[in-house]
């Protein structure tokens, strides 16, 4: 069953300190939004914001809560550094986790650094839209989120109650 991802919307979230201040080009966040609306996903928020928490869930739960977008990418702060702080702001976010995508990604980047365990990044669901974390390096985010590419439309379409074939 092709899965029409046009259906869905979709935004990039770039926690980054430098990035909110200008101080440093967010690079990640534009590779994320072309390879998205290359895929046929329908683009509707973008934003840069520090390594807060309260700036991290305000954006997000804006974007589901109101905004009603289906994906979420966040890319950054996943990683131990004192002022990581991504996955703490999705602990009062999602409703639902899915740590197989998380595990999925850290496996996959193992095979390429054994960095890879320090990003504790999560996936998961609030209300109908799926949230998922990336590091924030643009080479990071790029391998990490080309582990999920393939099950994006079939997760989306069953958050949003279809009937896609899990088997193929
Ligand atoms: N949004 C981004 N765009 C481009 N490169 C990034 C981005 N975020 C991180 N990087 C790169 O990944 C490296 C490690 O990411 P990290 O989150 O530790 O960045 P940082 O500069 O220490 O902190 P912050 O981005 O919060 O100011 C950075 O030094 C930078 O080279
Ligand atoms: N595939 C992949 N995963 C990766 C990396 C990478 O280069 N490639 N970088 C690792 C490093 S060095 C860190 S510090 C963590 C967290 O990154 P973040 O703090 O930018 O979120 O991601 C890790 N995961």
């Amino acid at each position: 069953m092709d899965l029409d991802t046009a259906r869905f919307s979709f935004g990039v979230l770039t926690m980054s300190d430098k990035g909110s201040r200008g101080e440093r080009e967010d690079t990640s966040g534009p590779y994320l939004l072309q390879t998205l609306q290359d895929l046929g996903y329908q683009q509707k928020a973008y934003a840069i914001v520090p390594d807060q928490v309260e700036s991290i869930q305000k954006t997000l739960i804006a974007w589901v809560d109101d905004e009603k977008v289906d994906l979420i990418i966040t890319t950054g702060g996943t990683g131990v550094a004192p002022t990581d702080v991504t996955p703490e702001a999705m602990v009062d976010v999602i409703e639902k986790d899915i740590p197989g995508m998380a595990e999925a990604m850290r496996a996959e980047s193992l095979k390429k650094t054994p960095n890879a365990v320090l990003s504790r990044g999560r996936a998961g669901i609030r209300g109908k839209s799926l949230i998922i974390n990336l590091p924030g390096s643009e080479k990071a985010a790029r391998e990490n989120l080309a582990v999920l590419l393939p099950c994006l439309a079939h997760a989306l379409d069953k958050i949003h109650g279809g009937t896609s074939d899990c088997g193929v």
